[in-house]
C-alpha cells in the first residue's frame, strides 16, 4: 500500500471507530478515502452486531454501502443523521474545506447539512492552513447545464482567476454529476477573506446549484499520515 494510502486508511479507521456507535443513521460520502471508512464500517457492524442505517451522497457510495451489504436509507425515511463521514480534498484551519473533486458536492452538501456532526477523513496533504496552499484544482461548483457559461463569466468578473468547465476524462464532453449538472472549477488567485461572503455571492447567481465549500460544516477532522499516524483536528472557530 503507498504512503498516501496508508494515511486515508488510518484516518478513515480512525474516525470510524470513534465516531459510530450503535442505532446511528450514517451519511457515507464519496471518494477513494471513504471506501476505507466503509469496510471499517462493514467490519464493525458484524463484529459488533451494530444497528446502522445507511445514507449515500452520491451513487459511488449507494454502490459502496451495497457491495458491503449496509442497511440503506435515503433523507426521505432518515431526515435527521447522526453523523456524515466524508473525504476533502482541501481544509483550512477553521476546518473549511474545498470539496467535490469527485463532483459529488451538492449530495455531500445536503448530507452532511442533515448530519449532526460533519466528520472529514483524509491524508495529511489535504491538511493547510489557508485553502489553495496544497490543491491547485480550485473550487467546484455545480451548475445548471443552459448556465454554464454565463456563470463562469460572471464569477471571473467578481472575483477573478479562471473558471474551468471540468472535462470527462473517458466521454468526449463534459463531466455530468449524478443529477445531471455540469461542474466548474475555480481556480482562484488568492485565497477569499471572507469564504463565508465569497460562497454567499455565487451561490445567488441564477444557474448555480452548489458549491463545494463547506463551511462552519466539520466538526472534527482525521489526517492520516504516511507512517499509520492519524492527527485529530477540531472545529474551534466561535460560532456566530
Ligand atoms: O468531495 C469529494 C467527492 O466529491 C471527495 O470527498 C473528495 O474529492 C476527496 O476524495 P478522496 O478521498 O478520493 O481524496
Amino acid at each position: 500500500m503507498s504512503n498516501i494510502e496508508t494515511g486515508k486508511k488510518a484516518a478513515a479507521f480512525a474516525a470510524v471507530n470513534e465516531n459510530i456507535k450503535n442505532n446511528q443513521k450514517v451519511g457515507i460520502g464519496s471518494g477513494s478515502t471513504v471506501v476505507y471508512a466503509v469496510q471499517r464500517l462493514a467490519q464493525r457492524i458484524k463484529e459488533e452486531n451494530l444497528n446502522i442505517i445507511c445514507i449515500p451522497t452520491s451513487f459511488q457510495a449507494n454502490q459502496l454501502i451495497q457491495e458491503h451489504r449496509l442497511n440503506l436509507g435515503t433523507l426521505e425515511t432518515c431526515p435527521i443523521l447522526d453523523v456524515a463521514i466524508d473525504g476533502a480534498d482541501e481544509t483550512d484551519k477553521d476546518l473549511t474545506c474545498i470539496k467535490g473533486g469527485g463532483a459529488c458536492l451538492t449530495q455531500e452538501k445536503i448530507v452532511a447539512s442533515c448530519a449532526k456532526q460533519l466528520v472529514i477523513i483524509a491524508d495529511d496533504r489535504k491538511d493547510s492552513q489557508e485553502l489553495g496552499t496544497n490543491y491547485k484544482k480550485g473550487i467546484p461548483i455545480e451548475v445548471i447545464p443552459m448556465a454554464y457559461k454565463p456563470v463562469q463569466m460572471k464569477i471571473q468578473d467578481m472575483f477573478g482567476g479562471e473558471v474551468i468547465l471540468r472535462m470527462a476524462q473517458q466521454k468526449a464532453g463534459p463531466v455530468v454529476t449524478d443529477n445531471g449538472n455540469f461542474v466548474l472549477d475555480w481556480k482562484f488567485t488568492k485565497p477569499c477573506d471572507s469564504w463565508d461572503k465569497c460562497n454567499t455571492c455565487i451561490k445567488m447567481i441564477p444557474g448555480v446549484v452548489e458549491t463545494g465549500l463547506f463551511i462552519n460544516m466539520a466538526k472534527v477532522a482525521y489526517f492520516g499520515t504516511a507512517d499509520g499516524k492519524v492527527n485529530k483536528r477540531l472545529f474551534n472557530k466561535l460560532q456566530l
